[in-house]
């Protein structure tokens, strides 16, 4: 049984955070950000929001992007809400031509929904395998192709950031999410040359355990080590992604594409990443 734990930051103190940014960095630009009914969405919303953009948020639970959508609203940003599932690609092609019905305009897009369950691989069922793989790599695909589509019939640039995970060393119970972040990297760095032509730029993101409500997924016994996974011994925060985002998205940016930053503190290079437990084998 897993604990519930309060992870994360509230809204209140989401819209008090100090920014690193210039506050009309994306000034009259339209964000698209999906998953933002919590954890990192919201948190990456809503600082696009305090840097001066318009926003566009999706995720399934229409509630939680309401809750979000009102914070957003009190820095007097505009911000639509759609409740909609990026596994269905109908879906994603109205989303997309939606955003541009409401808002005229997509000038980035943070793939941000995703997750998954741990489970030693060897007991995946056929379901849970494809209820993953379609959250994180077809889902994302679907959203990026559907964005790019209309960046380069309306002729306007465009910036993608996915967000990943720190995949290099494996990271065992999680085999599914690696296959399928794995991925989206190497689709992104593929994009990235073939959208060039059209002035869309793809990066990613992998962040390293990052304190969310998107933990509690863990069990206690595997999330009490978690801090363990990186040499800084500890859990990041979601401005350290949120701000990784908007370097991304920005004129900061421009000549970046096919790139992933890892914001990991160090977890790429050290530390124990088991997710559905230490195995016993490995416990001597
Ligand atoms: C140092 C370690 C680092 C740890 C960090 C690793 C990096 C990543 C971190 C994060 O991503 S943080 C958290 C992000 N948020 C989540 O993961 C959210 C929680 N997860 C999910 O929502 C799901 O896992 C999902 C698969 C994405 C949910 O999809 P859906 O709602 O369609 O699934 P279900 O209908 O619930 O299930 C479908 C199918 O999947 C199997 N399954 C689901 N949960 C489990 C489980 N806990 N154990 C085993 N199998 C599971 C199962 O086959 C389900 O079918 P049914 O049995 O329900 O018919
Ligand atoms: N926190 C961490 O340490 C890490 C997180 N990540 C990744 O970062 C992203 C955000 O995670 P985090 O905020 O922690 O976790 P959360 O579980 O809080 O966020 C996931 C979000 O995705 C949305 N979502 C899930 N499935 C779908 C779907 N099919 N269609 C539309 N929206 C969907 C959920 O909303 P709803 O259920 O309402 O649809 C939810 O808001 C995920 O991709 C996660 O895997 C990667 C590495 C580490």
């Amino acid at each position: 049984m897993t604990q519930d734990v309060t992870f994360g930051l509230s809204d209140e103190a989401l819209l008090n955070l100090p920014l690193h940014f210039n506050p009309d960095l994306f000034k009259d630009q339209v964000v698209l950000v999906s998953g933002a009914g919590s954890g990192l969405g919201k948190a990456i919303a809503i600082q696009f929001a305090r840097l001066g953009a318009r926003l566009a948020i999706c995720g399934r639970r229409i509630e939680r992007l309401e809750a979000t959508a009102a914070t957003i609203r009190k820095t007097g940003a505009r911000c639509s809400v759609h409740a909609m599932t990026i596994r269905d690609a109908a879906q994603v092609e109205q989303l997309i031509d939606t955003v541009w019905q409401d808002h005229g305009r997509l000038d980035v897009l943070i793939n941000n929904a995703g997750g998954q369950f741990p489970q030693p691989a060897i007991d995946y069922s056929v379901k849970g395998w494809n209820a993953v793989i379609d959250t994180n790599l077809n889902g994302p695909w679907y959203m990026m192709q559907q964005a790019a589509r209309r960046w380069r019939d309306a002729g306007t640039a465009g910036s993608i950031v996915n967000i990943v995970a720190v995949i290099w060393r494996g990271m065992p119970g999680v085999a599914h999410t690696c296959a399928a972040r794995a991925g989206v990297i190497y689709l992104s760095k593929t994009l990235a040359v073939e959208w060039a032509p059209f002035g869309v730029r793809v990066n990613c993101v992998a962040p390293g355990v990052i304190a969310t409500e998107g933990m509690n997924v863990y069990p206690d016994e595997a999330r009490a080590e978690f801090d363990r996974s990186n040499p800084m011994k500890r859990f990041g925060d979601v401005q350290d992604v949120s701000d990784a985002c908007c370097y991304l998205a920005g004129p900061a940016g421009k000549f970046v594409t096919g790139e992933v930053i890892t914001v990991d503190g160090g977890h790429q290079l050290w530390g124990e990443q088991w997710t559905a437990g230490r195995p016993d084998y490995f416990k001597v």
